[in-house]
């Protein structure tokens, strides 16, 4: 097959547009030698996990757990590891939550000290967890409509340190994601809160870096 290369990648982008994210990710992995899907086990992650793990039963699934899920968050991620049989790693902070509350507390997006939260039990997993596995392909949930940044990606783009990012659901809403995952008879789970993202339409830091 044709290699995805900066040069070309908006010809690829043009022919998935209505592709089946089935056959985008089957696609994908025609140029994969390290492949791996990122999730953060938030309301809509089982579409990816079941798309990726339905093409390829043993990917490589990162998630970095802050530490500051909620629990409902904890019963969905455990629900879809054992359903999915997910290969998954898990990296955690290097401090524990209760650690961190002590230092540094739970700070809003406007407290100064936002940026060292992030850093420490999001940022840095996530980073600790791309050194190890060194994909070159990456699955993830990027969706058109969601912040300015993702509104210039499409369903491949590639990061800022050459991995092809892959988000087979790009072009899919709320409501579409939502209907696909009903369809399928997965969970949905709308209990969900991410401190470092804190808000729906900004940026936690691993789109911009990676
Ligand atoms: N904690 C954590 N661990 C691993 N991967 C993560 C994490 N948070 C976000 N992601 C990846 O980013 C996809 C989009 O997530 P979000 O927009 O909800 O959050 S973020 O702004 O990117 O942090 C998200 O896709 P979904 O989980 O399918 O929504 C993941 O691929």
């Amino acid at each position: 097959m044709n290699q995805i290369t900066p040069q070309n990648i908006h010809l690829f982008n043009e022919n998935v547009r209505f592709e089946d994210p089935l056959e985008i990710i089957s696609f994908s992995l025609e140029q994969a030698k390290s492949p791996l899907v990122t999730t953060s086990f938030g309301s809509y992650s089982a579409a990816l996990l079941w798309a990726c793990s339905k093409v390829k039963k043993d990917i490589q699934v990162i998630w970095c757990d802050t530490g500051y899920n909620t629990e409902a968050t904890y019963k969905h991620a455990n629900y879809l590891i054992e359903n999915l049989e997910l290969n998954i790693e898990i990296f955690s902070p290097k401090y524990t939550t209760a650690y961190i509350n002590s230092r540094i507390g739970l700070p809003n997006i406007n407290n100064p000290n936002h940026p060292i939260f992030s850093e420490k039990v999001k940022l840095e997993p996530f980073n600790r967890a791309f050194k190890k596995h060194q994909p070159d392909v990456w699955f993830t949930n990027v969706r058109k409509g969601q912040t300015e940044h993702r509104n210039g990606l499409d369903v491949f783009s590639f990061s800022r340190d050459g991995i092809l990012k892959v988000s087979p659901f790009y072009h899919y809403d709320d409501d579409a994601l939502e209907a696909y995952i009903k369809n399928k008879k997965l969970p949905l789970e709308f209990d969900y809160f991410d401190p470092v993202k804190a808000l729906e339409n900004r940026e936690c830091g691993i789109h911009l870096k990676h």
